[in-house]
């Protein structure tokens, strides 16, 4: 194997602090073994990644919101506007975008915004002061109370309206950073002899509860961030491989994967914060799927350290037919089993041609049949979405220029689509497109895509359009923060679903949304679906909710009562429970109906086998939340 690599930095060779060799668990591991064989070419070129994100997490990015601190919405006069500069709306006035927000929600913008301050003091640590000694020697150890409370929850609506009010009944007790397999290693070790919990988080953009501290447990909570453990170990250039440890964030990855001609391709909307690790435990799926795959496609090894020992093949190879596959076990498994460590991924060259490009249908079904057709026909390209009317308004009021009709329907085009197809604004839908390849395949391919629109009413909308879509999925993200300023709460959930059940699928919900809104008595709210990737057999669909806080008395009891009965119509609709944002705690309820008793009681016994002592006693999937007894609990089902 003819290994190049690229960084003439030093390794960052792991020190066992303690001084202690590793003996309860798998000492010497297959990778290990491989290492010895490659050790000369490889070992010398380990890069060692500096992160966008620094250790202090809270002196970038916010403590009780989304993304970095200096980027948000603000609301001032009748203006609104998006600070900072990191983003392309950065700096620059938003005219529409205030109306919108009193339009759907009736905010009152006279009111002073409501920011959270941040708490002075927070709960003791419980971790025993020998035990962070030991731990101290293994690798660095805080008990700060912000560091801990930063890392105490994931981007759930409960999530966030917790940390804002400083209302979480349980905080992690000691966060650790280790930077390499083998401090994971001690430290796992550790947690088995003294009996304390961990926590694997790498960005903490989970959505569903997953990496939120049970609230009953009562052992000392570790939180193990894994954000120093971001070296590319190796790189082969040849076989198109790259082991990388699993703490890298999504930016960093792809930056560094550029910078050598290469990408991973993999793009989850969180990417700027997410990481590795992170994608594997909870199987996410970028939005480029269609050209690179979703995280199990791109996964071709992992190496996670569990309560027994270090779970990993023997051999690298491209596919195996040996039995069921256990990687599988480990993808999706929350941090419920253990901690991964290293992850060898595909990489791709960089394509040559990236094209944004935009359609508008007449409405939401002509729509919904073209991405069906290019599907049915495999013509996806990198990206293809479908945004619903409420969306695509939106889009609009997003708008940086002064003139209301939007991009999509400025000067020319605006008379052609309304006035010559006869568009109604009030129903057109807008698919944006995203084509990587090398040049000649990009033109055909989009040649192909536009002669599929025309037999659905479909008409080219431009590609700046296309390329807005795209880069405003980032800030969208911050949308919520501003919301709850003004007494408005907001969330996304998601599902997968046959073809032939999806149009009924998204009527159904939005239906049973608007009814429980009524039943509620909310009248300001907005519910808004889009069509985010397609595959042979169905489809994925993600829905916005969000509504005006005013009739209620626990905002959040009532935005979670609402999305559960989303959820039940979901199901009942022939969704999924999830396509890409997991289980976690929030939608535990719905996994036993998913997975028929065997199959759960295989997960469970997944658990004991891999982690005896509870260790990862995070309360996700079919886990019982907390306290030491669950270990019990699980075992005694078996
Ligand atoms: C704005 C926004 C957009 C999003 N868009 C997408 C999207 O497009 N596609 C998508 O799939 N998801 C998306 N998500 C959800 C989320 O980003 C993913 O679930 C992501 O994979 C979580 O990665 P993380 O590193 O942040 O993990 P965390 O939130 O830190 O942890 C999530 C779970 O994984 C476990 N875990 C983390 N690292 C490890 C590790 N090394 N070993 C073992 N367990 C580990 C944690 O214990 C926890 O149970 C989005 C979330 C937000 C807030």
């Amino acid at each position: 194997m003819s290994a190049t690599l690229d960084s003439s930095e030093m390794p960052q060779v792991a020190k066992n602090n303690a001084g202690t060799p590793s003996n309860n668990i798998v000492n010497k591991t297959f990778s290990d073994k491989k290492k010895d064989n490659d050790n000369n070419s490889r070992l010398n070129n380990i890069i060692k990644v500096k992160s966008v994100i620094p250790r202090k997490r809270q002196d970038l990015l916010k403590w009780y919101g989304w993304g970095y601190k200096d980027s948000m919405f603000k609301l001032q006069g009748d203006m609104a506007y998006f600070t900072g500069n990191r983003y392309s709306i950065g700096e620059k006035p938003l005219p529409h975008l205030q109306k919108w927000a009193v339009d759907y929600f009736n905010i009152d913008t006279n009111k002073p915004p409501k920011i959270p301050k941040l708490p002075t003091s927070y709960p003791e640590s419980r971790l025993p002061g020998n035990v962070k000694q030991e731990l101290e020697k293994i690798a660095p150890v805080s008990v700060d109370g912000l560091d801990r409370l930063i890392r105490a929850h994931g981007q759930t609506l409960k999530d966030i309206s917790y940390v804002r009010t400083n209302k979480f009944p349980r905080i992690p007790d000691a966060v650790i950073w280790p930077n390499s397999h083998e401090q994971v290693v001690q430290i796992v070790e550790s947690a088995s002899r003294h009996r304390f919990v961990i926590i694997p988080f790498g960005g903490g953009t989970s959505v569903s509860g997953a990496v939120t501290c049970p609230a009953k447990e009562r052992r000392p909570i570790l939180v193990l961030d894994t954000s120093e453990m971001n070296s590319i170990l190796w790189l082969d250039k040849e076989q198109l491989l790259a082991r990388i440890q699993a703490g890298i964030v999504g930016q960093d990855l792809e930056r560094e994967m550029r910078s050598r001609g290469f990408t991973v391709g993999h793009e989850p909307d969180s990417y700027e914060f997410s990481t590795l690790g992170g994608w594997v435990a909870t199987r996410a799926s970028g939005m480029k799927k269609n050209t690179y795959g979703n995280i199990e496609d791109l996964v071709v090894h992992t190496k996670v350290v569990t309560g027994r020992g270090v779970i990993e093949r023997g051999c690298l190879v491209p596919r195996i037919s040996c039995g069921p596959d256990w990687e599988h076990t480990i993808m999706g498994s929350e941090g419920c089993l253990g901690v991964v460590t290293e992850v060898t991924i595909k990489i791709r060259p960089l394509p040559a041609v990236t094209r944004y490009g935009s359609l508008v249908f007449p409405d939401w079904e002509s729509g919904f049949y073209f991405e069906r057709e290019v599907a049915r026909r495999r013509l996806q390209p990198s990206s293809i979405r479908l945004m619903d009317n409420e969306q695509f308004r939106f889009g609009q009021a997003l708008k940086t220029e002064s003139s209301w009709g939007g991009v999509l329907l400025e000067g020319l085009k605006r008379m052609y689509i309304t006035r010559i197809k006869g568009f109604d604004p009030a129903q057109l839908c807008v698919v944006t497109l995203l084509l990587e390849g090398d040049s000649e395949q990009v033109c055909e391919r989009e040649r192909r895509l536009h002669e599929v629109a025309a037999q659905w009413g479909g008409v080219p909308a431009g590609a700046d359009n296309g390329e807005r879509g795209y880069t405003l999925t980032f800030v969208i993200a911050y949308l919520r923060d501003v919301a709850m300023e003004y007494d408005v709460v907001a969330e996304s959930f998601e599902t997968s679903v046959p073809w032939g059940r999806a149009l009924a699928l998204c009527d159904r919900v939005k239906r049973r949304v608007r009814d429980e809104c009524r039943q509620h008595g909310i009248v300001h709210y907005l519910i808004s679906c889009r069509l985010t990737q397609t595959y042979d057999a169905g489809c994925c669909i993600y829905f916005y909710f969000a509504h005006n806080t005013a009739q209620c008395s626990d905002p959040v009891a009532t935005y979670e009562a609402i999305e559960e009965a989303a959820r039940d119509e979901i199901i009942a609709s022939g969704g999924s429970i999830s396509h890409h944002h997991g289980i976690g705690k929030l939608r535990k309820k719905w996994y036993t109906d998913t997975v028929s008793e065997p199959g759960r009681l295989l997960l469970l016994a997944a658990k004991k086998a891999l982690d005896p002592d509870n260790i990862f006693a995070l309360g996700n999937m079919a886990f019982e939340e907390g306290d030491i007894k669950d270990s019990v609990s699980v075992k005694s089902k078996l």
